[in-house]
């Protein structure tokens, strides 16, 4: 196993436990030879997201599960940040959620927090590699966009349906799948970390 390649037959750990991401990752993996095994098939537990920025707790999400599982581990910490909240709720977008991912109510919060026309919004994503050394590599994208009301379509995950990307009339929640990964913060982040680290 060489550090920094990801050679083809080899495993990657994927360290989330959010279904929407699992089914971007595995689309945005497909043309790759690696086999993929999640956290959840694992069992592996969901690491207390400590850190304060976007890269650190992707770092720690994929250290956790590398150093869990002896394996390359590939980790996403990403979010939703809204100009006129601050930024918020940047890496709170899940907590804002709560447990029970209540994303309506964060929706909801977002829109009462706005209170003016500054609409601009934008999805940061931070993807990590760790391996079982501790060694890691991050890789950061970001899509632009504005905050929609009310939300509209039934697609994808989380903020999707309030976020309408820079150039478009549809929110990622009315896209197809394969329209959101061409453009998305994700997608970014996945090539930026293909290219560096897939043979
Ligand atoms: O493409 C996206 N479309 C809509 N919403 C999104 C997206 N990307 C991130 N988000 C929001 C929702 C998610 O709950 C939070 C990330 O929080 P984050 O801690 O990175 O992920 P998570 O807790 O859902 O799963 P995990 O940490 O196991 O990977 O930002
Ligand atoms: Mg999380």
């Amino acid at each position: 196993m060489t550090h920094g390649k990801l050679e083809a037959g080899s495993k990657l750990v994927l360290a989330s436990h959010n279904a929407g991401k699992l089914a971007e990752f595995s689309t945005l993996l497909a043309d790759f030879g690696v086999t993929v095994l999640s956290a959840g098939d694992l069992n592996l537990p969901e690491p207390e997201e400590t850190a304060t920025t976007f890269a650190g707790n992707a770092a720690l999400k994929a250290l956790a599960a590398a150093k869990a599982t002896g394996l390359p581990a590939l980790a996403d910490d990403s979010g939703l940040c809204v100009s006129a909240l601050g930024g918020a709720p940047g890496i709170y977008s899940a907590r804002w959620a709560g447990p029970n991912k209540d994303f309506p109510a964060a929706m909801a919060r977002i829109e009462e927090g706005i209170g003016s026309d500054e609409r601009d919004a934008w999805f940061i994503c931070v993807l990590c590699l760790a391996w079982p050394d501790g060694t890691t590599r991050s890789f950061e994208g970001r899509v632009d966009g504005s905050i929609t009301w009310p939300p509209r379509g039934e697609k994808g995950h989380g903020y999707d349906p309030i976020f309408t990307p820079t150039g478009e009339s549809r929110t990622f929640a009315e896209m197809e799948e394969a329209e959101k990964n061409a453009i998305s913060h994700r997608a970014h982040a996945f090539k930026a970390f293909k290219q560096a680290c897939l043979d």
